[in-house]
């Protein structure tokens, strides 16, 4: 993969709504790109099936979809980076608020080369959170509606920022998987991300 000249690997934050279809598209990342996906959910929902100290407590957490604390999470991505020889990382569903990027730029040492939003309506979302029927805690209708608050209120000060900085790349996330893998095909053939 071409990327950026510096030391550290190349990192793409990938961030949207729930359900917005991050990890659908990360899939595809992944397929056609070479990049590792780690997604924050999942790595916490790992933990809580491996029972461990902070098992509860993560497991309330998404049941009010609410943020999990900073160190736990960036904790659990530094431990899958650190032990993988990936020179370039998708990292998706993360930094979901101010005090998670600020804590990854101050445990990792890091900031992400780019950031994908996925950008859907909040209706489509809803829906598509509703039929995924992956027996998720967080899939009903009133965890829903609290995440989407939790979005609004800290997540987009997040995607906002990274517009400021210029590493923001915002997908339409309505329409065919294949449609939106397209702007996305897009953005990384801009940049010469290209398999290597
Ligand atoms: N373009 C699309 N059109 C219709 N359904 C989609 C599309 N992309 C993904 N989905 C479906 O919507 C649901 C949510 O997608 P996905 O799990 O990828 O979203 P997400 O952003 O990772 O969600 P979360 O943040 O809640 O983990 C899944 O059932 C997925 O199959
Ligand atoms: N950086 C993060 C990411 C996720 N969470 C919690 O996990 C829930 C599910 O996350 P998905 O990315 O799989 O949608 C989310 O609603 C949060 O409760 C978190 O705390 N911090």
């Amino acid at each position: 993969m071409q990327v950026k000249g510096g030391k550290g690997p190349f990192i793409c934050f990938v961030l949207g709504g729930p359900g917005s279809g991050k990890g659908t598209q990360c899939a595809k990342i992944v397929k056609n790109y070479g990049l590792t996906h780690l997604s924050a959910g999942e790595l916490l929902r790992r933990e809580i099936a491996s029972n461990s100290e902070y098992g509860t407590t993560i497991l309330n957490t998404i049941k009010e979809g609410k943020i999990v604390p900073s160190e736990v999470t960036v904790s659990l991505i530094q431990k899958e980076m650190e032990s993988s020889d990936s020179k370039k990382f998708l990292i998706d569903g993360f930094p979901r608020s101010e005090e998670n990027r600020a804590a990854f730029e101050r445990i990792m040492g890091a900031e992400p080369d780019i950031v994908l939003f996925f950008d859907c309506p909040e209706e489509e979302m809803v829906n598509r959170v509703l039929n995924r029927n992956e027996g998720r805690v967080d899939d009903n209708i009133d965890t829903v509606r609290k995440r989407l608050q939790v979005f609004k209120a800290l997540n987009l000060p997040v995607i906002n920022y990274y517009a400021r900085r210029g590493k923001l790349y915002t997908i339409n996330a309505v329409g065919t998987v294949d449609e939106i893998f397209e702007q996305v095909r897009a953005v990384f053939a801009a940049l010469k991300l290209v398999t290597e």
